[in-house]
């Protein structure tokens, strides 16, 4: 089973070449000892509290927490239950490191989101293996997590991202009344790229112009993906439509300033035509009839010449 994402982005294939553990434990001459076993092929990171452990899992995001059951102040078990609870480091596999030999704390240990033990005094060959194993396992979960929630060409959220997110966004928006402005972004003529200039460079078109959307996305909430094709869904949560045209307006400058050359596009470069819409959620109206509604209005734009943005009005729901 794979999560559903908050927020799913290519990430480096690379993370098993030299994979980040973090080592928590109050005792130094335990961390040392568990230090040896790992440095040589992996970047290894320590703390000696578990403050200090959970400040650098949300910054950092290691690849695998060595956690130490009994430290003062905050116990392991309260530093694994933090990180679980957290969507930024829930993902983030625990393998206790324990001395304790009590059935009701090695339970508590897998209630709180540990995947493994690892007893002390340690085994350095059964710890390696364990966590060889696991970090294979976290690995895998990313690897079918990019998969099923990334576009492959551009890396950045594919259609099926993009329609989790957007429904989320749109119950949210519904409860709170609040607007939800949809546009869809489409590149023009870009059939005539790709006669013009061949398949590979209309690839590298379409990642640069995914690349330009999603950088002029800036507000925490806003989000962009790639339906298909050269059509690309920007979703503005909480946002009426004149600051939606203003935000496009900013999506629409990032792409011409990319300055691609198109002979047989609007002004000799690559441009796109933007529908938008935006909506106080209520009654029956539903996320596929907004997006049919922003389609409607790219239909306008690409009908009054392209290279532009045309604001819709939303039939059947109040205008945001
Ligand atoms: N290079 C490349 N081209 C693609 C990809 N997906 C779709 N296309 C091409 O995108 C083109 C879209 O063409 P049309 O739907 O006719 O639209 P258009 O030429 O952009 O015309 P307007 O949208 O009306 O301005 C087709 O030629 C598709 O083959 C892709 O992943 N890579």
């Amino acid at each position: 089973m794979i999560d559903s994402p908050d927020s799913v982005q290519a990430q480096p294939a690379a993370a098993m070449a030299r994979p980040r553990l973090l080592i928590v434990d109050d005792q130094p001459v335990n961390i040392r000892a568990l230090h040896q076993i790992f440095v040589g092929d992996h970047d290894v990171f320590m703390a000696t509290n578990g403050s200090d452990a959970i400040a650098f899992c949300e910054a950092s995001q290691p690849d695998l927490v060595l956690l130490d059951v009994v430290m003062p102040e905050l116990s392991g078990l309260d530093v694994c239950r933090a990180l679980k609870a957290s969507p930024a480091t829930a993902d983030i596999p625990v393998i206790f490191v324990t001395s304790l030999n009590d059935p009701e704390e090695e339970s508590a240990c897998w209630d709180v989101g540990g995947v493994d033990f690892i007893t002390k005094p340690i085994n350095a060959k059964t710890t390696r293996n364990r966590v060889r194993a696991h970090l294979t396992l976290k690995y895998q979960a990313d690897m079918l997590r990019q998969l099923a929630w990334v576009d492959g060409l551009t890396g950045i959220p594919n259609k099926r991202q993009v329609e989790a997110r957007s429904e989320e966004e749109f119950r949210r928006c519904r409860g709170e009344e609040l607007p939800l402005a949809v546009a869809v972004v489409d590149i023009d003529y870009f059939k005539a790229f790709n006669d013009t200039y061949g398949h590979l460079a209309g690839d590298d078109c379409l990642r640069s112009v995914a690349q330009a959307i999603q950088s002029s996305l800036q507000r925490a909430g806003d989000f962009a993906g790639r339906m298909g094709g050269e059509e690309f869904l920007c979703i503005f949560p909480g946002t009426p439509l004149q600051d939606a045209v203003k935000l496009l307006q900013r999506v629409d400058a990032a792409i011409r300033a990319l300055q691609l050359p198109h002979v047989g596009g609007i002004d000799g470069q690559v441009t796109v035509s933007i529908g938008v819409v935006s909506v106080v959620p209520s009654g029956d109206f539903t996320m596929a009839a907004l997006v049919e509604q922003a389609d409607r209005a790219l239909y306008q734009a690409k009908q009054q010449g392209r290279a532009r943005i045309h604001a819709g009005e939303v039939a059947a729901a109040g205008m945001a």
